[in-house]
């Protein structure tokens, strides 16, 4: 029943405040978010999306307020390590793959891991083995499966470890700033990627790089000050007063006209 799923939200965000020694990192945020979606969440510097992402996975807890999961996980009462198996997977910048395995076995040990599993002792069931063959053809990173990982090239790096996370099957994967680093190329390739993946789950990207989100968001929520500014579509969000007074200062011109 796809209209039933699709009106569900993935993520119900109430009045989230976290505040550090009295200041408010997030004041009062209301954020949802449908199944299926590719968000994306930018604001300039302190705005607060770092926290949300720390909320999301249980590594910070809000004072006040309420975050839903997948219609059902109370996110600030869940263990950190219980939201990973609940389905939230967070990709952070600094790649944490490992180096000296091939891309493959990378993958079979991410396979393996979230049931428990030994991945890289034994062998896969085939539902496994077959997991990992989709995502590494989502990824286009098949060429490179006998590949140590520690050669691989940044970008390369940063699809495995995406990939690392997508064979464990999560419902929500949340990336922070994914294409830092990358060459325009990898960017783009990149940006494909994410699109490819929203197919598959919920995607919520934080992003400072505006040309990237210009060109592969559809819909962005602009945090300031710990507060939902405004949400829409980009073409929308850029063209609001508000968003272009908050960069103000902060580049804007640089960073959002470009
Ligand atoms: N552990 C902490 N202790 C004290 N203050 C904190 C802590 N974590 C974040 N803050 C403050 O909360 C505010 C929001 O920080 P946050 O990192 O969430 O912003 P951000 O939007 O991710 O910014 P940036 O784009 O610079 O990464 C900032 O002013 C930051 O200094």
């Amino acid at each position: 029943m796809p209209q039933t799923t699709n009106a569900k939200a993935i993520l119900e965000l109430e009045e989230v405040t976290v505040s550090f020694d009295g200041f408010k990192a997030l004041d009062g945020l209301n954020f949802r978010m449908a199944y299926g979606e590719l968000r994306f969440v930018i604001g300039p510097n302190g705005a607060g999306k770092t926290t949300l992402l720390d909320v999301l996975t249980g590594k910070t807890r809000p004072q006040r307020g309420t975050v839903l999961f997948d219609g059902r996980v109370n996110v600030t009462r869940t263990p950190e390590h219980e939201l990973v198996r609940q389905g939230i997977a967070r990709k952070f910048q600094t790649p944490t793959i490992f180096p000296s395995l091939t891309v493959y076995e990378n993958l079979e040990a991410a396979a393996g891991f979230r049931e428990g599993v030994v991945g890289l002792m034994g062998r896969l069931d085939p539902e496994r083995q077959e997991r990992i063959e989709e995502v590494l053809e989502l990824v286009a990173l098949r060429p490179r499966a006998a590949v140590r990982a520690g050669v691989l090239a940044h970008g390369e790096k940063q699809w495995l470890e995406m990939a690392m996370l997508l064979v464990q099957e999560p419902k929500l994967l949340l990336l922070d700033e994914p294409v830092a680093g990358m060459t325009r190329a990898e960017r783009n390739r990149t940006g494909e990627l994410l699109q490819a993946i929203a197919s598959r789950c919920s995607v919520l990207v934080v992003e400072h790089d505006m040309e990237f989100v210009r060109n592969f968001a559809s819909r962005v929520t602009v945090l300031h000050l710990g507060r939902l500014l405004t949400e829409g579509p980009v073409a929308q969000v850029q063209a609001d007063p508000r968003v272009i007074e908050v960069y103000i200062g902060r580049s804007y011109q640089a960073e959002i006209a470009a």
